[in-house]
Formats: C-alpha cells, sequence, structure tokens
C-alpha cells in the first residue's frame, strides 16, 4: 500500500471520540506547559516537545550562532529569557546584573551533568564537576598552580621567555606573510604546558603541532556556548559524530600518555609539576581508602581523615583533598590545557588581527611604549601601569572579540530565582557575554573598535565592571590573572618588535569569526615588519 493511500484509509477511519481524545490530550500538554512555566523568565516557546532546539540546528546551518539569536531574543523578551530545549529549561541571560546575581548564587554554580567533554574523555575535570568534587578539585587547581608561581610575579620570567622564542620565530619570517594561529597557540601552550606538564614544546615539533590541529577540531565541534556539551539530545543530531569522539580519543590519549610517564618517574618527594601533585594526592587518597578512613565517594570516614601525608612535599598543598582520583586527573589536564591556550591564544590573534587593520592604533601604542620602555629592553609587567593606551587597547580588544560569546554553562543544583524569576533545578544558565559586552546603553557605537572608551578624561586607564571576560561568581576563570600576564607580556612584545600589516595579496580582513568553544578570527595572514 502507497504512504498516500495509507494516510487516506488511516483519515476515514477516524471517529469523533479520536478526534476529542486528541483535543483533552492537547489541552493538558498545553495547561501543563504554562504550569511549569509559570514564574520563569518570559521567552520563546520554540516548537512543541523540541522546544529551540530546531532554531539552534537551523541558525548553525545557516552559518550564524547562538549567541546572535539569542541577543535577538533579548532584544524582544528583555535581558533574561527562557526556554526550552527538549527536556530541559535554558535560562539566558544577556545582561550584567542578571549574570551576577546568578554566578554569585551558590545553586547555580554546578555545570549540567552529562556532558561531551566528560563522556568523551572519559573523565571528569575541574571545568566540567560539580558540587563537593568541584569545589575540592577548584581549590587545589588554584593552590598547586600558585605555588609553582602561576599569577605571582615571579612567573613573569617564563612568560617573557616564550614571549622571547616567539618573537625570535616571527623574525625568521622576515616579513614574509604567515598564519600566527598555530604559532600563538604553541607559544600559549607552552606556558601552562610547562607547569602542568613539566615541558614545553617546540615550534617545530610535528606532534604537538598535529595535537593543536586534533585540539582545533575539538574546539570547533564544541561549539558555542557548549550546548552541544551541555545537552545530551544535541548530540543525537550532530553529524560527524565519529570525528567528534575519534579526536576526543586522540587528546586523551596524548594526555593519558603523560600522565603514564609522570607516574613511571614520580619522585613522591620532589613534585616536578602539577601532574606530580596530583599522583601524590591520589596515591594518599588510595592509601586512605584502604585503611578506612576515606570511602569511594571522597567522604570520610566519622572519624575524620586528618591531613597527615606520609611524604608532605615542600611548599606544596597540605590540605587533603579527597576527591582526586584516577576518575580526574586526565579531565583536569584536559581542562586546564583547553582553557589556558585556547582563550588567552584567541584573544592575542584578535589582537593582532586589529593592530594591522588600524595602523594609526597600532602606531600610538607603539609609541607609548617606545615613551615609557624605550629601545634598549623589552616591556616588563612594572610598566604596565604607565602604559595605559596598550592597556585600554587590550579592553578593548577583549570587549570587542568576546572569545567566548556564551561563557560555559551554568546549571542549577536545586529550585532558586534571579531577579524575582524562578529558576527550576536542573536548569541550565548560558551568560550571554556577547549580548552585554555590545550593549548600546553600556558602550556607545558598540561595534566600532574604539580603545579611547576604557580612557578616562586624564588619560588614564579604567576597566568598567560590566567588562567581565572572565565570567564573575564563584565559578569564574581561574587562570585570569595567568591571563592578563600572558596578554600583556605577550601583546606588549609583539608592538615593541614588530609593526603588523595585511599583506598587498591577501584579501581584505574581515571581523567575520568561527564559533567554536571560542569565538575566534577567520584564518588570516599577516606580517610582522621588524622595528628598529
Ligand atoms: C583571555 C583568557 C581567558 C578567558 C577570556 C577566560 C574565560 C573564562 C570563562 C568565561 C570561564 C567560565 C566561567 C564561568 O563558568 O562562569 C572560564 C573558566 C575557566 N578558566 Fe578561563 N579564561 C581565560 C584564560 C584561562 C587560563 C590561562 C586558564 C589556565 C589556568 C584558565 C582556566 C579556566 C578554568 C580551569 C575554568 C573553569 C573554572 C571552573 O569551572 O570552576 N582560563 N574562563
Amino acid at each position: 500500500m502507497s504512504m498516500i493511500s495509507q494516510l487516506g484509509w488511516m483519515l476515514a477511519s477516524v471517529t469523533p471520540v479520536h478526534v476529542l481524545l486528541c483535543g483533552v490530550v492537547c489541552l493538558i500538554s498545553w495547561w501543563w506547559c504554562r504550569q511549569s512555566a509559570a514564574g520563569l523568565p518570559p521567552g520563546p516557546w520554540g516548537v512543541p516537545v523540541l522546544g529551540l532546539l530546531p532554531r539552534v540546528f537551523l541558525e548553525q546551518r545557516r552559518g550564524s550562532h547562538p549567541h546572535l539569536l539569542f541577543t535577538e531574543y533579548a532584544r524582544h523578551y528583555g535581558p533574561i529569557f527562557s526556554a526550552r530545549i527538549v527536556n530541559k529549561t535554558l535560562v539566558v541571560l544577556n545582561d550584567y546584573d542578571s549574570v551576577r546575581q546568578a554566578f554569585q548564587n551558590p545553586n547555580l554554580s554546578d555545570r549540567p551533568p552529562s556532558t561531551l567533554i566528560a563522556e568523551a574523555m572519559k573523565s571528569e575535570g575541574v571545568a566540567m564537576a560539580s558540587g563537593e568534587p568541584w569545589k575540592d578539585l577548584r581549590r587545589f587547581c588554584l593552590t598547586v598552580l600558585r605555588s609553582f608561581g602561576v599569577g605571582k610575579s615571579s612567573f613573569e620570567e617564563q612568560i617573557g621567555a616564550e614571549g622571547r622564542a616567539l618573537v625570535q620565530t616571527m623574525t625568521s619570517y622576515g616579513g614574509h606573510p604567515f598564519d600566527p594561529k598555530y604559532l600563538i597557540g604553541n607559544a600559549v601552550a607552552n606556558v601552562i604546558c610547562s607547569v602542568v606538564l613539566g615541558k614545553r614544546y617546540e615550534y617545530s615539533d610535528a606532534n604537538f603541532s598535529y595535537l593543536m590541529r586534533v585540539f582545533h577540531r575539538i574546539v570547533n565541534h564544541v561549539g558555542s556556548g557548549g550546548l552541544l556539551n551541555a545537552v545530551p539530545v544535541m548530540r543525537v543530531f550532530t553529524r560527524n559524530k565519529a570525528d567528534v569522539y575519534a579526536s576526543f580519543g586522540e587528546f586523551r590519549s596524548f594526555i593519558l600518555s603523560v600522565v603514564e610517564s609522570h607516574r613511571a618517574t614520580l619522585d613522591p618527594k620532589n613534585p616536578r609539576d602539577f601532574i606530580d601533585v596530583f599522583l601524590n594526592e591520589i596515591e594518599t587518597n588510595e592509601k586512605a581508602m584502604s585503611n578506612g578512613t576515606i570511602q569511594e565517594n571522597g567522604s570520610t570516614s566519622t572519624s575524620g581523615f586528618v591531613a597527615k601525608k606520609s611524604i608532605p612535599p615542600n611548599g606544596l598543598p597540605r590540605t587533603h583533598h579527597p576527591h582526586l582520583s584516577d576518575k580526574r586527573i586526565v579531565g583536569t589536564i584536559g581542562n586546564l590545557f583547553a582553557a589556558g591556550m585556547e582563550t588567552t591564544a584567541t584573544t592575542l590573534l584578535w589582537a593582532l588581527l586589529y593592530m594591522a587593520a588600524y595602523p594609526k592604533i597600532q602606531e600610538r601604542v607603539q609609541a607609548e611604549i617606545d615613551a615609557v620602555v624605550g629601545r634598549n629592553r623589552l616591556p616588563v609587567m612594572a610598566d604596565k601601569p604607565e602604559l595605559h593606551f596598550t592597556q585600554a587597547v587590550l579592553l578593548e580588544v577583549q570587549r570587542i572579540a568576546v572569545v567566548t560569546p556564551l561563557g560555559i554553562p551554568h546549571a542549577a543544583a536545586s529550585d532558586t530565582e534571579v531577579l524575582g524569576f524562578k529558576v527550576p533545578k536542573g536548569s541550565l544558565l548560558v551568560s550571554n557575554f556577547w549580548a552585554l559586552f555590545r550593549d548600546p546603553n553600556i558602550w556607545p557605537e558598540p561595534d566600532k573598535f574604539k580603545p579611547d572608551r576604557f580612557l578616562d578624561k586624564d588619560g588614564l586607564a579604567f576597566k568598567p565592571e560590566e567588562l567581565i571576560p572572565f565570567s564573575t561568581g564563584r565559578r569564574s576563570c581561574i587562570g585570569e590573572h595567568l591571563a592578563k600576564m600572558e596578554l600583556f607580556i605577550f601583546f606588549s612584545y609583539f608592538m615593541h618588535q614588530f609593526t603588523f600589516e595585511k599583506p598587498d595579496e591577501a584579501p581584505p580582513y574581515t571581523f567575520e569569526a568561527r564559533v567554536g568553544l571560542t569565538h575566534y578570527p577567520v584564518p588570516y595572514q599577516i606580517r610582522a615588519l621588524q622595528r628598529n
């Protein structure tokens, strides 16, 4: 029987009772939806059952991005709106007040469960964990990174050494065009690798270059705002699923091999890097578990686990971290690598693009650096307070480029409220930094690149509280100090050493972006002309 005749047969057998039953079911579903939506922020209804899912996919197919769609909704529904994505309530925060209030609320500090990243890495890291394990991992990461000097002024020399290697490699192009993406990515990765893995990788290292390309595939796959990461049902409809998991698999194997080689050469009394300290903690926990002072889920026995370690490593945390285990080490290293490299490198890529596209602004930065630093040495962090225009340029790049347009989604651990609206347990919260950084009420002519907006009437740089590229609240970026130091050192070295130009033969620069985990410029070629 053909499909049409089948349909005709079905319609002919519909009775008034069927119609009535259908109507009742529709009425009940409508009533149920209204009830559950009562008190939620207003927002688009979307398609029955699927909610906003088809619209998000459609926009992505058209080459648009979810942050643009959300910004359009925010214009219509207000700074906080909600929508459904299949069985999940999505709450989108589009202005400073809503982001600040939501992210300071301890009930909104979780991450969504079953993230793609944790699933594909077969390990839950600091950036994807929730509840007690997250608190423990976050505390541990902050303490250990700090104990290795990260964010302290003593770390400046390490970043400076990488900056000098980068300058040398850029010089070697002799003014010929090159794509700065992987070079800058490698340099920034080396900063975090030196602390976490205890080594840096030469820019000519073919294996590491390959890994960076694998990593970029992951970044693209995860998509804007990490919706694919956060909403399991979106993965069902993902094209190239095989490539997503294969790329994660390669990244995971790389980290596993580094962890294993650390384990094989570990000297517990002399931890060399972050991985060694993590491995020491795992060993302490395993011992505590075998003598019963700690349970498998990380909780301690009634007598309490006394933070005594058999081998207290010098200068490293003595506090006990019961949630550090084999199943969290790969994920945490992956998170630090991804979060530490991608965002900072992308910001620098945007900065170079803007400098080449706005030569007058580039000249002003160079003149300021020359006046304060001179030509006989490279800039140092101590120069920063005097380099007001340079600071303003970096702030404007962070505002206009919005490297994480939808941040990393949070989840509601229990029923709560934001700005008087209901936020039910399990909701997904997304911070639309794009809308916030393009709000014309805060930033007049938001699409224009105008660093002067960050200078006061005396020419001194200032940062308005609404500029929060590192997010805010309990879950804000743990690498903020490190990132700011890297941005300043690398950028001021670039401006001190080179003038950047678009190659004549290259197509005109656009500020069009691609959106993966970050919002990054379409690949471009640049010339680095050495300054005298
Ligand atoms: C320009 C550079 C950077 C930007 C714009 C940036 C931005 C962000 C943002 C928006 C978040 C999400 C916060 C939230 O959920 O509310 C985040 C989280 C995070 N960032 Fe960064 N970040 C940068 C550099 C770094 C660096 C250098 C590191 C290396 C240590 C790092 C490590 C992390 C980690 C581990 C998290 C997860 C924190 C958690 O879940 O508790 N980031 N970052």
